[in-house]
């Protein structure tokens, strides 16, 4: 069974088809790339994946499970998180205080214990700590845990914005433009730390990227929109030679 299965997803805003009959499937473990012209429906694809908008047509399943009529939150917690285009950090809070508030989705004290300041409470939020600490080093944001994060360069924020979707524990991590804004040092940095926490957090991963460097470098399988429909599908060396992306793209180098 495929961990995700987007089965005849069609999206309209009004006359405007921005997804249509489109299907996909993830299996558990792999990391995958969706690329397409801008407005191809790259951004919507994942708004309905995440419950921010309502398919038209057709279904998503999640672990087996139609998540389709669920709330942002519930897809969360159902073991999905995301990043966005143009990032949405809470800026006047800490950096450790954006990867806690995303943990306080998973632990398990309850509202009495926090209210009385229970010992449970108490582990509880040492725990979180502890945890926040640790993404953050991960993302050599350690130095930076009390900082606020509006203050963070750019490239550091989009590093943040990943910490804060893994402290959901999500089983399918989609990333919206993770590089955009970045140098190609910064790129191919990212690049590394991608395929390092699919390997470490035993995630799946689905990206959507221009940086066309680091969707050829990364991804394992690509699927390519346009006009929100699937024009091809396949590994990196196949689409690089797609005549219909090559098309697509207008001749823009692909590669
Ligand atoms: N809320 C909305 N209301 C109306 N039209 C929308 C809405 N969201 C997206 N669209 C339209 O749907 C189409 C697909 O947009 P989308 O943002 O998904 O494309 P994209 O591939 O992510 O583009 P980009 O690479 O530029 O981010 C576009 O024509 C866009 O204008």
């Amino acid at each position: 069974m495929p961990l995700l299965k987007i089965d005849n997803l069609s999206k309209a805003f009004g006359g405007l088809k921005a997804v249509s009959e489109l299907n996909i499937e993830i299996n558990e473990g792999e990391l995958i790339g969706l690329i397409g012209p801008n407005g191809a429906g790259k951004t919507t694809v994942f708004n309905l994946l995440t419950g921010v908008y309502d398919k038209t047509e057709g279904d998503i399943l999640f672990q087996g499970k139609s998540i389709c009529g669920l709330k942002p939150y519930q897809v969360t917690s159902r073991g999905m998180a995301r990043t966005f285009q143009n990032i949405r950090l809470f800026s006047d809070m800490s950096v450790i205080e954006n990867v806690k508030i995303a943990y306080h989705q998973r632990t398990a004290y309850t509202t009495m214990s926090a209210l009385f300041r229970l010992p449970g409470f108490y582990s509880g939020e040492k725990e979180m700590q502890n945890k926040a600490m640790e993404l953050l080093k991960i993302f050599h944001l350690e130095d930076k845990a009390n900082e606020t994060a509006k203050n963070l360069p750019y490239g550091e924020q989009r590093r943040l914005e990943i910490a804060r979707a893994l402290a959901t524990e999500p089983k399918l991590l989609l990333l919206d433009e993770p590089a955009a804004g970045m140098n190609p040092q910064e790129t191919q940095e990212l690049m590394n730390l991608i395929r390092w926490i699919r390997d470490h957090f035993k995630l799946t991963i689905l990206l959507i990227e221009h940086d066309m460097s680091l969707v050829m470098g990364v991804c394992e399988r690509i699927y390519v929109l346009d006009y929100g429909m699937i024009i091809a599908h396949g590994v990196p060396e196949q689409i690089k030679q797609n005549p219909k992306v090559i098309e697509a793209y207008l001749g823009e180098e692909v590669v």
